[in-house]
């Protein structure tokens, strides 16, 4: 049965609630993004943190990447109204208005860079702004209608948040912290190609170019394959430059197994839900690897 029904234009059918505005912020996404902030802030120096740029830079970076979030579910909306795992977000259902939804976006922009500028620094509230155009605008409204690339491109507003919050702590960029960014990055390809290839039909019926539609599902579980291989060797990086110890390497050796293990069997021996028991493995891995980082860290200075 075909449950997408399409844009709503009698203006607010149904009233809307503070969860739909809720909703609209990605609140999960939002914060597996603030864990990765929070574990840029502690690598960036040993023993505790100062709580002002610590609550000023959680709070700064949560509201602007809230505010990008709200922005793709305006743009993004006649896409959303097309595919049966998005028809029912606020602005195609008409619960909440286009111009509403970024009237709530401003709004969260506004106050998180207000915030970043006058209790963190000048640095990080660019970058954080440059994160919410490169996701709102340049991968939204551009890269995600243009080319199977899309993610792989775009993906770099989303791995940018340690590097947000180590510049909160100490007003520079360090290459420990870019570290931290390229493992997100590299994370990317198989966490979302996972899900692509999941709902590959909802993204060829919206005429989303997502790398299924374009270059079909076998190639895309041989794409995540590699990147997932290559996660396992950028994982490494942070032991072989001294950044992290056994804690983190055996730790983080285990995930990517894990990850390994799941990539080859959607390549290879799948089942009807592989692709989304990966897809839902890669948020528990990404979230357990930035826990070991801290794990890790606070064991050493314990020392
Ligand atoms: C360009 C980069 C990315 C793309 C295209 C992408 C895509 C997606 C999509 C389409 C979903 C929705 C799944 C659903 O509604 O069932 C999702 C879920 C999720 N993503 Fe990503 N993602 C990206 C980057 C990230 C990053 C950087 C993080 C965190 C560090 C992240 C964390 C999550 C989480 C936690 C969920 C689950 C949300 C929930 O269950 O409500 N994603 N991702
Ligand atoms: C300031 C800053 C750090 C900004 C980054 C903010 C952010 C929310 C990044 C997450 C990326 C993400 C969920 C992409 C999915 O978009 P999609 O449109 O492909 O997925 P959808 O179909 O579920 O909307």
């Amino acid at each position: 049965m075909d449950k997408t029904v399409g844009i709503n234009h009698s203006e607010n059918l149904q009233k809307a609630g503070w969860r739909d505005y809720y909703e609209m912020t990605k609140p999960n996404v939002v914060l597996l993004l603030l864990l990765t902030a929070l574990v840029g802030m502690c690598l960036s120096q040993p023993g505790w943190l100062p709580w002002q740029p610590l609550v000023a830079g959680l709070f700064g970076i949560g509201a602007l990447s809230a505010s990008a979030a709200v922005i793709n579910h305006v743009m993004d909306r006649r896409i959303d109204a097309q595919m049966a795992r998005t028809f029912n977000r606020p602005v195609p259902k008409g619960k909440v208005s286009p111009r509403q939804a970024l009237t709530f976006a401003l709004v969260l922009a506004l106050l998180g860079y207000m915030v970043l500028e006058i209790w963190v620094n000048r640095l990080t509230a660019l970058l954080t702004l440059a994160s919410l155009v490169g996701y709102a605008a340049i991968y939204t409204l551009y890269l995600k209608r243009a080319t199977p690339q899309n993610i792989v491109i775009g993906g770099l507003a989303g791995a940018a948040p340690p590097l947000l919050g180590w510049t909160a702590m100490t007003g520079e960029v360090h290459a420990h912290a870019m570290l931290l960014v390229l493992i997100i990055y590299t994370w990317t390809p198989p966490h979302f190609w996972a899900l692509a290839i999941h709902r590959e039909k909802d993204y060829a019926r919206a005429k989303v170019p997502m790398l299924p539609v374009t270059h079909g599902v076998e190639y895309t579980k041989v794409s995540v394959l590699l990147y997932t291989v290559l996660l396992g060797i950028v994982c490494l990086l942070p032991y072989l430059v001294g950044m992290t110890g056994v804690i983190y390497l055996a730790g983080s050796s285990l995930l990517n197994a894990v990850f390994l293990y799941y990539a080859l069997k959607l390549k290879y021996a799948p089942k009807e839900n592989t692709a989304m028991q990966t897809f839902k493995f890669s948020i528990v891995h990404l979230m357990l690897l930035f826990l070991l980082l801290l794990l890790d860290h606070y064991f050493k200075f314990s020392l």
